[in-house]
């Protein structure tokens, strides 16, 4: 049994920047943070009595430098990993101002057909589903 069985659930803010031609914005996780090296969507932690929008729009804010201006709730998803039990709150926005900047020095990329590997295990899924809401 891994030591995040039975944990309670650490909430996640996830957004996905997605551009009029479908293209979507992933970054790559620093050094020091479980799965370093794994590509993902960005976001974060959501902190105590903190709202789930606000949490997304503060770690774009901290990790990017972008300001999201609206963004629509997508899908949740449950997964257990060794180092945590997480629920993930994925947002699809497309409208932000600011360019991306690699304000926590992680790698990003903006991909049509997502190219980048390896991508965190819980993320991977659904992957397949955004191809039909990108490329229907
Ligand atoms: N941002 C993001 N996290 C994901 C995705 N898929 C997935 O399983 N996760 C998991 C990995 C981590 O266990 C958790 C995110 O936590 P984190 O440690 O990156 O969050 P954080 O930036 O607030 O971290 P911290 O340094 O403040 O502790 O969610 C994804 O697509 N994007």
């Amino acid at each position: 049994m891994s030591e995040a069985t039975g944990k309670k659930p650490i909430d996640v803010a996830v957004g996905i920047l997605m551009k009029p031609n479908g293209d979507v914005l992933l970054g790559q996780r620093p050094a020091g943070k479980p799965y370093q090296g794994y590509w993902e969507f960005p976001g974060g932690k959501v902190e105590s009595g903190e709202a789930i929008l606000d949490a997304l729009k503060r770690e774009f804010v901290e990790e990017l430098g972008v300001h999201i201006l609206s963004a629509s709730a997508w899908c949740g998803v449950e997964h257990v990993y060794e180092h945590a039990h997480v629920r993930l709150h994925f947002f699809i926005s497309r409208e932000w101002q600011g360019e991306p900047q690699s304000l926590e020095g992680q790698a990003f990329a903006w991909q049509g057909a997502v190219g980048v590997s390896p991508l965190l295990p819980a993320t991977i899924p659904l992957l397949a589903c955004l191809d039909q809401l990108r490329y229907p």
